[in-house]
């Protein structure tokens, strides 16, 4: 049976081909791809190309079997769909940042600005701290440095946007990283493809190290 892959497009995309390649798939349409969406020449494994947060809900609705997105994602979506395999690419983390003269300890309530409320929220209420979040699209950096947040809660991979742009890490939270997500029915449906992709995808892991 084929299965139907929703892969996040953009860096999760990137970091993820060479060892779907190394898995034995081939994914030289989706390399050359100008801006099409939908793969489905291989009869084994149809690909759809996603942004991550839609990645869940193509997964969650059934319209795909399989998801491979960043858990950073997924956390925040609390996602509860079967997490297979952690793909190890992707790898980054979250931090608590700010610039240099930020106090952790100000008695202020603390503003926060983040893509990620959720996983703000849930860490601030496992301190035990009460601090209001502002959501943020994207160039989270800018938040402290113009007086909008006193912290922000963000990914960092190498540190260079910190860096350069004068901030610091205060507390590191949870590792990153990308994962194969399967759609709990499919997992009955077509469950020897399922593991077969998985076993697959180890032992591809397992060349690259
Ligand atoms: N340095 C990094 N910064 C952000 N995301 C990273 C980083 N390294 C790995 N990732 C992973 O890549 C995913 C983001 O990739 P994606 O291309 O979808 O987003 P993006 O680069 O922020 O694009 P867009 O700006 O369109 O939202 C994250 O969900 C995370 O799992
Ligand atoms: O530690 P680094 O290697 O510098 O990577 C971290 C940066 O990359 C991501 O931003 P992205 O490039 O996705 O842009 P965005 O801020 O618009 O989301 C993330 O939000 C950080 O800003």
């Amino acid at each position: 049976m084929t299965l139907k892959i929703a892969l996040t497009k953009g860096r999760t995309e990137k970091q993820v081909l060479p060892l779907l390649e190394a898995s034995g798939i081939d994914c030289s349409a989706i390399r050359n791809k100008g801006r099409q969406l939908i793969f489905n020449e291989d009869p084994d494994f149809h690909f759809i190309l996603a942004k991550g947060p839609d990645v869940a809900t193509y997964l969650d609705r059934s319209a795909v079997d399989i998801g491979i997105v960043g858990s950073d994602i997924l956390a925040e979506q609390q996602n509860t769909q079967y997490d297979m395999l952690d793909l190890k690419t992707g790898q980054c983390r979250f931090a608590l940042a700010s610039t240099p003269d930020f106090n952790p300890n100000q008695t202020k309530r603390k503003i926060i600005a983040t893509k990620y409320p959720n996983i703000t929220q849930s860490y601030f209420e496992r301190i035990g701290e009460d601090v209001e979040i502002i959501k943020i699209e994207g160039s989270v950096e800018l938040a402290p440095l113009v007086g909008l947040a006193d912290a922000i809660v963000d990914l960092v991979e190498t540190g260079s946007t910190l860096r350069e742009n004068n901030l610091r890490i205060y507390t590191e939270l949870q590792p990153i990283s990308t994962h194969l997500v399967v759609n709990r029915l499919a997992l009955k449906q077509k469950r020897s493809e399922i593991f077969q992709l998985s076993a697959n995808l180890k032992r591809a892991q397992q060349l690259e190290v």
